[in-house]
Order: structure tokens, then C-alpha cells, then sequence
């Protein structure tokens, strides 16, 4: 018999099957050609107590990191009419999260522990559909295949085990479908993001066994939800590796990482990893991947027959880069602390007290970790704007989907998923005051069109809002990129880049600053709030200097607080630096730029070493410390040139 559809949903089925590359439109074909479903006879499946408790136990673990993480996004979405909901992969739900005055019409909606949501059962629906494309949706309303199911509006993302396979989706649905398809977005980013968090845990429990290599291009992504994981075995071969790494190194999946050896992807090896893994896994190195250079910062976990237990699971209040950025260490320093006696500092510093109260936009720019946004905080308070807040929106850290709403804010019920009450956006908040935008590079195109409208015309609209509301806006911007050719590609707007760039202050790294030694007393002071003053033993000091910070003064914070916490009498020895400084503080005086120039005191001293030593930092410069390059330019194997290296007490990578 042929399928009826309903006429006022025949329209929007066969506008939908124009597209045939619509996922809505390929799910209804599927319930029409190939389950033979009947949008009017749609009946719910239920599973027994006794299969439903069987579901469970065949996801174990899954369930409970999941369902720890349900309570933090619960959190963030409560008093928004969404429920939350955990399936395993065949769509049978396993746990729900739903608030206790919404429970009946979630219930009556068959949204409820034992409903089975595949799409074969129900027609085209939020977890059924996901499992079936394997990537996050949304299905609103009457995308929905089943007539008993148009009211729902759900957004699903799916979770997957460390080999890429699906085991579970996560899904926030509403009952009473509100706003259009689009207003999902917002909700369907925190799905996203919540499944992440989840994948990330159920990856560090399946591969407990081995190291674990955390990495990103920035080094405050590393160990947050965007960053990449591969689990390394004993003998270095890379055993697993998850989408984002895949994605960071430029495949297009997973499979070609599994069987390397990690030496061949990044210029690290087996033996470098067990050195640097430790339980914690707190301290970030930096690396180079192999193909073309580019430089990374990762952690390494220790395996956990080696450290301590190893299970993970979500922390109350998840580590999303949202909520990290938030968090962020920036106590007050006025100009006075920042300038020191560098050059290039002095003149920013003069630069930035003469145009604070003078209407000119000022960007920053500088290395990660350089002080940007301590730099931001500290013009705002010599400004007159010093009474009225310092908002700062980190562009790179929102998901792009969030940036929008984060920065201009919504009305009450803009859209489902919502807070009920609305939100001013980063812009009002700012208001009177100075809004830092980080890394505005980042910031996606539409929304550099809508920041460039309230810049000229002084004036925000909110989603769901047409009324305009006036607002006195003075942003500073970061940017460690060189915006000048993202203009070029035409990924900056070139009349937004002019109106935010009355004036460039380029922050030195840490490497390239003359006042390095009080640059270090500085942070100590900062870090040990006692009245006794801390000292830096003299070799200590050596090596803090000569050291080149590739994570500029954040890694010097990091660096010193483990120091303070591990040293004797509130000295600092070398015994309390990592092995990389130390490694620094061996070389002679004339060394340049943090790694040993010709000669080391602890390694022999004859003239032909020295000039071995100096060939080799010569060629792993000429290369970028690439070590493929480095070896086959040498006429030798990556093996020999490591084994030189570590004669030569020559770091793995170049500290830049
Ligand atoms: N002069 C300083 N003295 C002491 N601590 C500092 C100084 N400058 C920056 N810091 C600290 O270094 C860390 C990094 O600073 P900040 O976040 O301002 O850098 P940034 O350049 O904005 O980094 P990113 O580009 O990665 O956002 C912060 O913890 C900050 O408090």
C-alpha cells in the first residue's frame, strides 16, 4: 500500500527532495522506499526492563561518564523545556535528564528510558537520523517523518569509541516546537560540545594502557575538548588517535595515524614520550610535527600500570574552553609592572597611555602567552573608562556557532534552548567600559559585517530583537596572526581591520625582552604571595634566562608556580626546573637564544666534538628542527642523529 502523507506535509517533503544531498530529504526517502513507514501509523517501541538493563550494561562505563556530563549540561540549559537523553547506537534510550515539572509530557511524547528511536522505528527523528548520518543534526518540527512526532524539535550528536565506531548519541529535545531550525544552533553547539567532553573521557579509559600525547597549536587548547589525543605504546607506534588529531595533522581521518610510529609524525620518539610522560601530565612541550614543520604543544600521560589510577571521568564542572577561559589567572598589573626596563615595552607603554582616552582603537599583537590581554586590562584601567566593566571574548575559544549570541546577546525565547530570561550580550556588558576581542582573526565573516554595524552606528540588536539598543563600545583586539593577509585571502574584512587598528603594539616574546631576569622576579612575586621573599638560586637564574620560553610569560607562570611548590626554603635550585630549562642552563655563556650554541661544560669539551656539536645545530636550524630533513641533509639516519643529539645533551626541539 502507498505511503499517505498528510498534503500540508507533502509541500515541505517534496521541497526537501530537491535536495537530494539533504539529510532530512535522504531520511524520508529511507522511511518511504526502504522501512515502509506510514507517517500516520507510527507506533512507539518499548523495550523490556530486563533488555533495556542489558543495553546498559553493554555500554558500562559510557553510561556513567555520560551521564556525569548530562548534569553539567543540564545546568547550562535549565529552565529552556529541553530534555536530555543518552541512546546507545541501535536508539534505544538508556537515560533521560529531564526536569521534574516536564517529565509528564516527555513521558506521553515517548521520550523516556526503553523508547527505541532508530529511524526505522520512528521515521526521521533526531537520535534515529544521527545514527544513521553519524554526525550531529538537528530535526525540528515537521522534519519529523512520524505525524505523532511534529511538536519535537531535537538536536543529536553522536559518541565515539576511540576506534572512530559509534556507541552512543546524546540528544536535547523539546517538546513543543518553538522558533525555526536555525535558533537550534545554539543548543545543538552545547550537544556537540558535551559529546566531545564525553568521547575524550571514554578515549583516556580505552587506551589507559598507554601513553597518551595531548596536543594543539596553542598551548592553553592543550588537554580542553578541541584538542588532539593519540595513544602511543610501549614501543611507539601510535595505537589511537582521535578525530581532532586526525584533523589538526591534515587527514582526513583517523586510519592513516594507526600503526605509524609516533617519530614519523611528530619529531618526538618512544623514548622522549616515557621521559616526558608523567601522572599529571600537567607541563606543556612543545613539538614539531614532521611533514611540514608546524609547531605543536603537548602533554604527555603516563600509562596507568605506571602512574596513578587512571579512569576518568567528566569533573563537576566540565573543562570546556569556554569555561577555562573564564577562569583565567589576569590580577590586575598596572603599566608600571608590565613596562620593566625592556626597549619595546617602554614604548608600547608610552604608546598606550597617550591614546587610551583618545578614541583610537588599538590592536595587539604578539606570541601566545606575551601578555595581551593583561596589556588590554591594563590600558583600561589608566583609561577613563576604568569604572565600567573589562569584558573580554576570547574568538578563537566559542565554538562559531556561540560567538554570535555571546557577543550580541539575545531576547527572552530568541531561541529554543534559550534562557528564559534572554542575555545581554559581551557588547552591552561592555558598555561605558572596553571589550577585548582575542584573537579576532577568528572571528567568522557574517559576524565581522554585524561588529562593523555596531562600530559605526553605536547600536546592537540582539537575536530575536529588532529593536536596536544604543551602546558605547571601545574594543581593544589581540592577534597573534598577521591580519594583514588574512585581509588578503579575504578571511578579515579590510574596513573592519582599518576601524579596529588605530594603533598596532606588538608585545616582544619573552626570548626577545632585555629586562628577562626582573621579567622573572616579577612573576615569582605574583606566584608566592608570602612576606618572606623567594630566591632564585644562581645556576637556576642562568638557565631561567638563557631558556627561550616558546610559551612566553604563561609558561613561565606555570614553570615557576611547580617550582615554588617543589622548592626547599623557598629557594628555587634547578632541581625544581623541568629538564628542558636545566638543559639550557648547561650551556656556555655565549649560547643564543635559549639552546647551547658550540660547546657544552657537562658533555665533552675536545674541539672536534664541539665542532660536531656546532654542525648539527647548524643543519636542525637550516631544517626548522625538523629531524627527517635534518638526518637525510646529514647523510644519516633519524636514529644516529638522536643518539648525536643526546651526546651533544641537544634538546628534541628547538625552543622557539
Ligand atoms: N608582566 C607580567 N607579569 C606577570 N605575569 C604576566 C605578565 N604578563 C602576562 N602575565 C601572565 O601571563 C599569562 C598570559 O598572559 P595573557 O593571557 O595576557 O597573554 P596573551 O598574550 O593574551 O595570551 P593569548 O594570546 O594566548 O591569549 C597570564 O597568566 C598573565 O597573568
Amino acid at each position: 500500500m502507498a505511503t499517505v502523507i498528510a498534503p500540508q506535509r507533502t509541500a515541505g517533503y517534496m521541497r526537501a527532495r530537491g535536495n537530494t544531498a539533504d539529510v532530512i530529504a535522504g531520511s524520508w526517502d529511507r522511511c518511504i522506499r526502504d522501512y515502509g513507514l506510514d507517517p500516520a501509523q507510527i507506533d512507539l517501541d518499548v523495550v523490556s526492563p530486563s533488555t533495556l538493563s542489558a543495553h546498559r550494561d553493554e555500554l558500562g562505563e559510557v553510561v556513567s561518564i555520560a551521564r556525569a556530563e548530562m548534569e553539567n549540561l543540564a545546568a547550562q540549559i535549565s529552565g529552556s523545556g529541553y530534555a536530555l537523553l543518552l541512546t546507545d547506537a541501535e536508539g534505544v534510550i538508556l537515560y533521560n535528564r529531564v526536569e521534574q515539572s516536564l517529565r509528564t509530557s516527555f513521558r506521553a511524547a515517548g521520550l523516556w528510558d526503553g523508547a527505541d528511536w532508530s529511524e526505522g522505528s520512528q521515521g526521521t527523528n533526531g537520535i534515529g537520523t544521527c545514527i544513521f548520518e553519524q554526525q550531529p543534526l538537528t530535526v525540528h518540527c515537521t522534519d519529523h517523518f512520524a505525524s505523532r512526532n511534529t511538536t519535537l524539535s531535537c538536536s543529536a550528536s553522536p559518541i565515539r569509541n576511540s576506534d572512530g565506531a559509534l556507541l552512543a548519541v546524546l540528544d536535547a529535545s523539546s517538546v513543543q516546537c518553538e522558533g525555526s531550525r536555525a535558533g537550534q544552533m545554539h543548543t545543538m553547539a552545547l550537544v556537540s560540545m558535551s559529546a566531545r567532553l564525553i568521547e575524550k573521557c571514554v578515549f583516556l579509559n580505552a587506551n589507559a594502557q598507554h601513553m597518551i600525547l595531548r596536543f594543539h597549536s596553542r598551548p592553553e587548547f592543550v588537554s580542553l575538548i578541541h584538542d588532539g589525543m593519540v595513544a602511543v605504546d610501549e614501543g611507539g607506534t601510535i595505537v589511537a588517535a582521535d578525530d581532532s588529531a586526525a584533523c589538526q595533522l591534515g587527514f582526513d581521518a583517523r586510519t592513516p595515524l594507526i600503526g605509524r610510529a609516533v617519530a614519523e609524525v611528530f619529531d618526538i620518539d618512544a623514548d622522549i614520550l616515557a621521559e616526558r610522560a608523567s601522572d599529571n601530565a600537567q607541563t606543556v612541550w612543545p613539538m614539531h610535527e614532521q611533514q611540514r614543520g608546524r609547531r605543536y604543544f603537548a602533554t604527555v600521560r603516563t600509562p596507568a600500570e605506571r602512574g596513578r589510577s587512571a579512569r576518568v571521568t567528566v569533573a563537576p564542572s566540565s573543562d570546556s574552553a569556554l569555561r577555562v577561559s573564564a577562569a583565567r589567572q589576569h590580577q590586575a598589573r598596572g603599566f608600571a609592572d608590565l613596562a620593566g626596563s625592556d626597549t619595546t615595552m617602554a614604548y608600547n607603554v608610552r604608546c598606550a597611555r597617550r591614546v587610551a582616552d583618545r578614541q583610537v582603537q588599538i590592536m595587539l599583537r604578539g606570541e601566545t602567552g606575551t601578555g595581551k590581554e593583561l596589556f588590554a586590562r591594563a590600558i583600561h584601567a589608566a583609561s577613563r573608562r576604568s569604572a565600567s566593566p573589562f569584558v573580554a571574548v576570547n574568538c578563537a575559544a566559542i565554538p562559531e556557532s556561540l560567538i554570535e549570541s555571546e557577543l550580541f546577546g539575545y531576547k527572552p525565547g530568541a531561541f529554543t534552548g534559550a534562557r528564559r530570561d534572554g542575555m545581554r550580550g559581551k557588547i552591552l556588558q561592555s558598555s561605558g567600559g572596553t571589550l577585548f576581542l582575542d584573537e579576532i582573526g577568528d572571528m567568522p565573516v557574517e559576524l565581522q559585517t554585524r561588529l562593523l554595524r555596531v562600530l559605526e552606528e553605536r547600536e546592537v540588536v540582539p537575536l530575536g530583537s529588532e529593536t536596536p539598543l544604543s551602546v558605547d563600545l571601545n574594543v581593544i583586539s589581540a592577534t597573534h596572526a598577521d591580519l594583514t593577509q588574512r585581509v588578503d585571502s579575504g578571511s578579515f574584512r579590510e574596513d573592519l581591520y582599518y576601524r579596529l587598528n588605530g594603533i598596532t603594539l606588538t608585545l616582544p616574546a619573552v626570548r626577545e625582552r632585555t629586562d628577562r631576569q626582573s621579567l622573572l622576579r616579577s612573576v615569582v612575586a605574583l606566584e608566592h604571595d608570602g612576606d618572606i621573599a623567594v630566591r632564585i638560586a644562581e645556576d637556576a637564574l642562568e638557565a631561567l634566562v638563557r631558556y627561550n620560553w616558546p610559551g612566553n610569560i604563561r609558561q613561565m607562570r606555570n614553570v615557576l608556580r611547580t617550582a615554588l611548590a617543589l622548592c626547599d626554603d623557598l629557594t628555587i635550585g634547578m632541581a625544581d626546573l623541568p629538564a628542558e630549562i636545566t638543559r639550557a642552563g648547561k650551556c656556555s655563556a655565549d649560547s643564543v637564544d635559549g639552546h647551547c650554541n658550540t660547546s657544552s661544560p657537562t658533555v665533552s669539551t675536545s674541539p672536534l666534538d664541539c665542532a660536531e656539536r656546532a654542525a648539527l645545530l647548524a643543519a636542525l636550524d637550516e631544517n626548522r628542527w625538523n629531524i627527517s630533513h635534518t638526518a637525510s641533509q646529514l647523510g644519516m639516519s633519524r636514529n644516529t642523529l638522536y643518539r648525536k643529539m643526546k651526546k651533544h645533551e641537544i634538546p628534541p626541539s628547538r625552543q622557539r
